[in-house]
């Protein structure tokens, strides 16, 4: 198939190209400067030019602190960005697949989040995200959202490189143990989409396989947990481990406050999509083989 990818050198998309290529795609990835995805004009001409047979979104603004303070911004490239997206791929009659976030709920549930949960956000980022499922969804049925959670890799910015780097230049850690998820590598969230293509064009509007899924690696843990096995894998890798403390959210101030809960119930992926949640130890394995590939074992 024909794909069009949006986002080129994001986590995502970095995983995606090369999978797309290998499973026999013709893949175009753009992202600004060459194309913005907030600009209805641009969106159309791409539609235009390359013909495709499907939608990748991999852009979006991340920067979850910072957007707090870019507001519009935020809501352009996650917001709007959809909505032009699902309107040009409705017109095209082509499927879509996107990526949301744990962020769209507020924490205060005390189980894992299913998706008939009612969002939430508490902070811009996540209330940007929100908006773009919904007019999505709205203007494209034929999509799919993978909502997903903690995404690492080893591109990009994420939470497995700032633990590196901060673990190098510092003797002491201090990571909350009071904020809970699964994180997600992103090559499983990349397969996962080249997975979904081929279903995805054969499905009409209604077809099960469409909708908002949930989608992040297993098992539960807390951002304490994850520095825990960063730090343990970067050791067996001849790194000198920091002394790693945990701390509570309130002893960790933040401009935009984060879920306390961002466990996300993955079994309608499996059931639905076939797509059951990948251990995100074995992610996290080979995204320190690839980071640290020469350093002394
Ligand atoms: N990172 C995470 O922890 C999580 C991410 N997600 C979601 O997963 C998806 C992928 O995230 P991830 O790969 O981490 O994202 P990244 O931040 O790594 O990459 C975002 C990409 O979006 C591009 N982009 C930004 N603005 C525009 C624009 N106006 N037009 C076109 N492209 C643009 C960027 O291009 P450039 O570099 O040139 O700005 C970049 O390629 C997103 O939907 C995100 O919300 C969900 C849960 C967790
Ligand atoms: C660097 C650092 C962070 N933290 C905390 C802050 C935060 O609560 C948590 C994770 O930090 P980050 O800055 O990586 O988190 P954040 O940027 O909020 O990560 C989020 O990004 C967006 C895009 C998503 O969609 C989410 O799923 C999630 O991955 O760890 C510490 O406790 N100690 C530290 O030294
Ligand atoms: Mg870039």
């Amino acid at each position: 198939m024909r794909v069009l990818v949006i986002g080129r050198t994001g986590q995502i998309a970095t995983e995606l190209l090369p999978r797309l290529a290998a499973a026999g795609h013709e893949a175009v990835a753009l992202e600004p400067p060459e194309f913005d995805l907030t600009d209805a004009g641009q969106v159309a001409a791409a539609f235009a030019r390359h013909r495709p047979e499907a939608v990748v979104n991999c852009a979006a603004y991340t920067a979850v602190d910072r957007a707090e303070e870019e507001r519009d911004l935020a809501f352009a490239v996650n917001a709007t960005g959809p909505r032009l997206l699902g309107e040009a791929a409705a017109e095209a009659g082509v499927p879509v697949v996107h990526y949301s976030t744990d962020y769209v709920f507020d924490g205060s549930k005390a189980a894992p989040y299913t998706e008939a949960d009612p969002p939430n956000p508490v902070g811009v980022y996540g209330a940007s995200k929100l908006a773009g499922e919904q007019a999505l969804h709205a203007a494209q049925p034929r999509s799919v959202t993978l909502r997903t959670a903690w995404v690492c890799s080893p591109h990009g910015n994420n939470f497995v490189k700032t633990m590196l780097r901060f673990g190098r230049e510092r003797p002491e850690m201090r990571v909350v143990a009071d904020q809970h998820g699964a994180p997600t590598f992103a090559a499983d969230l990349a397969a996962a989409a080249v997975a979904l293509l081929p279903r995805l064009a054969a499905a009409s509007a209604g077809d099960p396989v469409f909708g908002v899924t949930h989608l992040t690696g297993m098992p539960y843990t807390t951002w304490h947990g994850f520095a825990e096995a960063i730090f343990a894998g970067a050791a067996r890798r001849g790194q000198t481990a920091p002394q790693l403390t945990a701390i509570t959210t309130a002893e960790y101030p933040t401009k935009a406050r984060r879920p306390a809960n961002s466990r996300l119930d993955c079994t309608r992926a499996a059931r639905v999509l076939g797509l059951p949640p990948q251990d995100w130890r074995a992610g996290l394995e080979r995204c320190l083989d690839a980071l640290m590939k020469g350093s002394a074992a």
